[in-house]
């Protein structure tokens, strides 16, 4: 057997690249990151005469006015001698208002978006801004090869890409919480070198019954800090405290900050909030969609530990529709309703009408 990486193994390597600002290989594609691009790198790439495209997704084009030939990215022509300043003003957001864009943007029409595709869904899964910097190489192997670059064959990285990695259950122990004395917490670990995600049980729940549920997506600013933008924090509370007075219940969470974007780019949305676009409009800006979350994780850890029919626990009908589609059967969904302040208002106001939330 060879001890050499397999294709999960060196995505894995390729998105700690990705946020170290390393280059990899992707296809026929050289790729960096635009948030963690250095000047020196840059200048390199500008000496060698290579050309250079800057991918972003249609929803950053949108803002940008840029042509998304790709129809879901755009490639945008990098000017030759362009900065690193250049290249972060197309990728974010934070300055758009301040500075009229450069422009206008010229989008590449010809050749094969497929790689920088799959570079922007790297960035994403690396919590980064979906926005690439790609040079065509002539010769991807031996430029790989020189530069010790991770190399991923674009066939090999399709296949997995788009799949959540099988997640296995690593440890357990009991943890007695106010709520409930008869608390334990389950730690489940996926294949991909990707966040971990926990089940807290509470009682000894019955397979054969529904059980009360909550998918409950990691929110560090409402659950540790008590921040009143959102309704997270009291959610959170709110669920443990019935699953503790019903005597029983499952709580996943799951490490998918910011609608699974990741918290700086939740606080670059933020910061797009004070500038008055509302939570939706600030992911699109950033070039995210609505909602970059994968509930089939919530699914998964659900069948593994062993339960089948749910009482969830949720205002998102997003929620019940990926867990029915994924062999869970929801007999009930129970409101959630906690956590209304002033600050919230307009954010709980954007979900119903936007994201389909139920009042
Ligand atoms: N991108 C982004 N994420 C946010 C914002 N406010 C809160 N979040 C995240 O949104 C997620 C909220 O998740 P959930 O508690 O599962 O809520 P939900 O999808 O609204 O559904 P229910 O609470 O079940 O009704 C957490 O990951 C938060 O970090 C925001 O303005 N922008
Ligand atoms: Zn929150």
């Amino acid at each position: 057997m060879t001890l050499a990486p397999d294709i999960i193994e060196l995505a894995a390597r390729a998105r700690a690249d990705l946020r170290m600002g390393v280059p990899v290989v992707i296809g026929t594609s050289l790729v960096l990151a635009a948030e963690t691009l250095g000047e020196a790198r840059l200048k390199a790439l500008q000496i060698a005469g290579m050309p250079l495209v800057l991918a972003i997704t249609d929803w950053r084009a949108r803002t940008l006015k840029a042509r998304a030939y790709d129809t879901d990215l755009a490639r945008i022509v990098v000017p030759a001698d362009a900065p690193v300043d250049w290249i972060m003003a197309v990728a974010d957001p934070a300055d758009d208002l301040n500075a009229p864009m450069k422009g206008p943007l010229q989008s590449v029409r010809d050749g094969d978006a497929s790689d920088a595709r799959l570079a922007i869904r790297l960035a994403k899964d690396a919590r980064l801004l979906p926005a690439v910097l790609t040079a065509e190489l002539d010769n991807p192997t031996v430029y790989a090869a020189q530069n010790s670059l991770t190399l991923l064959d674009a066939d090999a990285l399709a296949k997995i890409v788009l799949t959540p990695s099988p997640l296995h259950p690593l440890v357990s122990a009991r943890l007695p919480l106010e709520v409930s004395e008869a608390g334990r917490l389950h730690v489940f670990r996926p294949e991909d070198g990707g966040e971990e995600h926990y089940a807290i049980e509470i009682g000894q729940p019955s397979r054969s019954k529904p059980v009360l549920t909550r998918l409950h997506s990691a929110c560090f600013t409402g659950d540790l800090l008590g921040s009143l933008k959102c309704d997270c924090g009291p959610q959170l509370r709110g669920a443990l405290a019935q699953m503790g007075s019903e005597g029983h219940g499952v709580l996943l969470y799951l490490n998918q900050e910011g609608r699974g974007i990741g918290l700086a780019n939740k606080m670059r949305a933020y910061s797009l909030q004070d500038q008055g676009f509302d939570t939706v409009e600030a992911n699109h800006r950033l070039g995210f969609e609505d909602d970059e979350r994968d509930f089939r994780i919530g699914a998964g850890i659900l069948k593994s530990m062993g339960f089948s029919k749910v009482r969830l626990l949720t205002n998102n009908p997003a929620k019940l529709a990926m867990l029915e589609a994924n062999g869970l059967e929801v007999v009930e969904r129970v409101p959630l309703k906690v956590g209304e302040t002033h600050h919230n208002t307009d954010y709980l106001a954007t979900k119903a009408a936007k994201s389909g939330h139920l009042l």
